[in-house]
């Protein structure tokens, strides 16, 4: 890892190809350095500097705990400048587990390496001052562990923003944070070579001093073509719940399964209060045009999914609707004065040859009056979409997955994984797939979401027998999926 072995500072501008390109790209035409690309200094700090600037790790400065550590609030450079540290402890895999893990020798990966260890080499590649939470620098204490020094968010995470307050955001700025997010992940699969997060989910998405969405959390994240060795002898990781049913293996690994935990998140924060009463007429379009891009995210088959360019241009249209006609704004407010308003939405996520995924709107809470709106590939579906009037939770006759709000924040009351097996208590606070085998209709697993617990859609024997269910926070790791 090149940044570890050279002087902190100068080896970021030495050893990558990222800022030599940028240093190129460091000059405008008329030789006036260009501030969006700035060389960013990556700092080296003393332990005994961070232990000063977080009063000694005290739990007045922790931000928040995480599977892999703890998070603290820092005060640097005489207080000129806040950041955050994040304070990780990693036990390094035995020389055995090490050697089944690889086939060949590896170069490095985030199984022999520690998350803090990625994330710096990452973070130091990788910068965007508006879209990610950027790396200041990194220190090494006595113990040979690494701590991350990265950019201070005030304001929480996108998980807080949805489950831990009273009044979650309204739809423009759901519009506008779900665009954040695109923008991010599209910055880091643009990036040559691109860069794959694994690790998409609201928690792992910070608001800034300018309510704006910051992605961070690259512990898992990788950077190379999918056919680089590094890449290749990664195993698989990420959260259940917003994993990729089809990265199981190594090589499954694409941007495509950044796109499916991009379209789990973007459900979540769908699937909170609405914008628009089906009462009112014309019904939201824009919370449609948002249903559809995330159902097609999701999609089982990685190759059918948008690309995160695809998935900005459409949000860009939707943003632009949401703010264009004034009758949209008085309907808002309208719907803003309701309380109590909790959104039914029962999401059908068909996969019959990859061409039907629906969602259906059901109705809201006052009223319960029913919409049924296709969304997507509605030309060939074969059967009508059924709903009942004055359905709520209890009384829904349709046999299908429903979720009236996903990322609940409620922990999972059991789950069982495997190719028959269900997940979740069963009330209703599900979300999962339904796939279709010569006409019946299988139920896959569900997961009822919640932080860092979530459940996934895992297929796979392999994989469930190489789940190591002492790992915290639901963050999966698989350890010999080679044969090991
Ligand atoms: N840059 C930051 N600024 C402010 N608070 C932060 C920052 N980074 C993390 N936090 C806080 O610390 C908490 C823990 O963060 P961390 O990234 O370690 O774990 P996580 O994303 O919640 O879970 P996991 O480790 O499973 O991904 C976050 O939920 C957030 O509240």
């Amino acid at each position: 890892m090149g940044y570890l072995s050279c002087n902190a500072e100068s080896a970021i501008a030495i050893c990558d190809s990222y800022y030599s390109d940028l240093k190129n790209k460091n000059r405008t035409r008329n030789g006036k350095p260009n501030q969006q690309n700035k060389l960013v200094k990556i700092r080296e700090f003393q332990y005994s500097d961070l232990v000063a600037a977080t009063s000694g790790f005290s739990a007045d400065s922790f931000l928040g705990k995480g599977s892999h550590g703890s998070v603290y609030k820092a005060s640097l450079d005489d207080g000129k400048l806040v950041a955050a540290v994040k304070r990780t402890k990693f036990t390094k895999p035995s020389i055995t587990n090490f050697r089944n893990h690889h086939p060949t020798n590896c170069t490095g990966c985030t199984n022999c390496h520690s998350p803090a260890e990625n994330e710096i080499e990452i973070l130091s590649r990788v910068r965007n001052p508006r879209r990610l939470v950027n790396l200041i620098g990194f220190c090494t204490d006595s113990n040979d562990n690494k701590l991350i020094v990265v950019e201070y968010m005030p304001n929480g995470t996108l998980y807080d923003l949805f489950h831990s307050t009273t009044r979650p955001p309204g739809w423009t700025r759901r519009v506008r944070l779900a665009l954040q997010v695109a923008k991010a992940v599209q910055v880091l699969h643009s990036s040559n070579p691109p860069v794959i997060h694994r690790d998409i989910k609201s928690s792992n998405v910070l608001i800034d001093e300018n309510r704006n969405a910051r992605l961070g959390d690259f512990g898992l994240a990788l950077r190379g073509h999918v056919e680089d060795v590094r890449v290749k002898c990664t195993p698989p990781a990420g959260t259940l719940g917003y994993l990729d049913p089809c990265y199981l293996a190594p090589g499954d690994l694409s941007t495509k399964s950044d796109v499916f935990s991009y379209g789990i998140l973007l459900l979540e924060i769908i699937s909170g209060r609405n914008a628009i009463d089906v009462n009112y007429s014309p019904p939201s379009v824009v919370d449609w045009a948002l249903a559809v891009l995330a159902a097609r995210c999701v999609r089982s088959t990685a190759e059918k999914r948008p690309s995160m360019l695809e998935v900005v241009e459409c949000l860009k249209i939707a943003r632009k609707r949401v703010q264009a006609p004034p009758i949209w704004n008085s309907l808002r407010r309208r719907v803003g004065r309701v309380e109590n308003w909790e959104p039914l939405i029962r999401w059908e996520v068909y996969d019959r040859s990859e061409e039907v995924v629906r969602a259906v709107k059901v109705g809201s809470r006052r009223n319960r009056k029913v919409s049924s709106v296709s969304v997507v590939d509605y030309a060939d579906r074969s059967e009508p979409i059924r709903t009942k009037p004055n359905s709520n939770s209890n009384s829904n006759p349709n046999p299908v997955v429903r979720s009236k709000s996903i990322g609940s924040g409620r922990e999972i009351n059991n789950y069982k994984v495997g190719p028959e097996s269900n997940v979740g208590g069963g009330n209703g606070n599900q979300f999962g797939f339904v796939r279709r085998k010569g006409g019946v209709a299988v139920k896959m697993q569900m997961a009822r979401l919640s932080k860092s617990r979530s459940m996934g859609v895992l297929q796979s024997h392999r994989v469930l027998h190489n789940y190591d269910k002492n790992n915290a926070n639901g963050k999966l790791q698989y350890h010999s999926l080679s044969g090991g």
